[in-house]
């Protein structure tokens, strides 16, 4: 597999397009998704039922291949790895951490045994050393001998983080990883993948449904019908006493040929729909409903400013 070159995104999405074909009918579960992550930043994905999210995941993990677009993941070109890259690839350059425990851990193996395990498959060196080192990290060295059973959700999952990281990959994926656990046990959990993120500097993507999520990562990314639609950035403003601030700020995504989703809110106070006028200001462009004073006139090719 090709080196990866430094400086590039982690995770590179760009036009990605995701058909399902049921029957005699098409579902676009991804319709043109850009979505980049730079190499140490922790990224949350949120977005409803039936947005894409698992889908994304899917394909970014190797479990799944896009109809088209680009996917580049630590510098593989997910489309053009062949099978035997793709078991390297699940291997050595991503970790996986899956809402249901069941399917992160081995009942009849102790938490211990279960990262030693990995470590083992991933043919690294002193596995034992390696498997209690994480375990420390992900704050969970006294529960090394005990089983899956034994463990609360919180704890499993915090298990399972040490599991997907013992072979140090390059980018951790989570699917809902606090889908299953109450609020106490969720905000352990997503300390734990800040800590790790921290530590290690491993590029991170969770995907979930949990609003708790955006106060642990840097940048949360909504997505809506296939496509990244805005995005939450988050920062520390150190004011002139010295006083930090969390700081927060929502924004739109603008794709490269100009393409972005208005808020479904926006679209309803004004009606907006089918087509809309824009008019280019000073420093801003509006966006006005098409339908009014006979807007609904499709404009002739060349006019200039459909505001007329
Ligand atoms: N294997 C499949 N065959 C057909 N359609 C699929 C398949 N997988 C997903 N879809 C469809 O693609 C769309 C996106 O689904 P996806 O599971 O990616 O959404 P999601 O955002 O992860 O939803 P959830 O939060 O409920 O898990 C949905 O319309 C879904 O029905």
């Amino acid at each position: 597999m090709t080196p990866v070159p430094s400086g590039e995104p982690d995770i590179q999405c760009e036009g990605l397009v995701r058909i399902f074909a049921v029957a005699d009918i098409e579902v676009q579960a991804l319709q043109g998704l850009d979505l980049f992550v730079s190499r140490g930043e922790l990224v949350a994905l949120v977005g409803a039922s039936g947005s894409g999210k698992s889908t994304l995941l899917a394909i970014l993990s190797g479990l799944d291949m896009p109809t088209a677009g680009k996917a580049v993941v630590a510098g593989r070109d997910l489309p053009s790895l062949t099978s035997r890259d793709r078991v390297t690839y699940r291997r050595d350059v991503v970790g996986f951490v899956w809402q249901q425990t069941a399917r992160n851990l081995l009942p009849y193996l102790s938490a211990l045994e279960n990262v030693e395990l990995a470590a083992a498959i991933g043919r690294r060196p002193r596995a034992h050393e390696r498997a209690r080192r994480m375990l420390e990290l992900v704050g969970a060295a006294e529960l090394a001998e005990r089983h899956p059973a034994e463990l609360s959700g919180g704890q499993q999952q915090r298990v399972a983080i040490a599991v997907a990281l013992v072979n140090e990959p390059r980018v951790l994926l989570a699917d809902e990883p606090t889908g299953d656990l109450d609020e106490e046990a969720s905000v352990e959990v997503l300390r734990t993948f800040e800590r790790v993120n921290a530590e290690l500097g491993t590029t991170a993507l969770i995907v979930t449904h949990d609003p708790a999520v955006s106060e642990h990562v840097q940048r949360t990314v909504q997505i809506r019908d296939g496509r990244t639609s805005s995005e939450v950035l988050r920062w520390t403003h150190t004011d002139d006493e010295g006083r930090q601030h969390a700081m927060a700020e929502e924004f739109v995504v603008l794709d490269r040929v100009g393409r972005m989703q208005l808020p479904a809110g926006y679209m309803t106070s004004l009606d907006l729909r089918d087509r809309v006028r824009l008019q280019l200001q000073v420093d801003h462009v509006a966006v006005r409903p098409g339908h009014e004073g006979g807007a609904s006139r499709p404009s002739s090719v060349g006019e200039e400013g459909a505001d007329g």
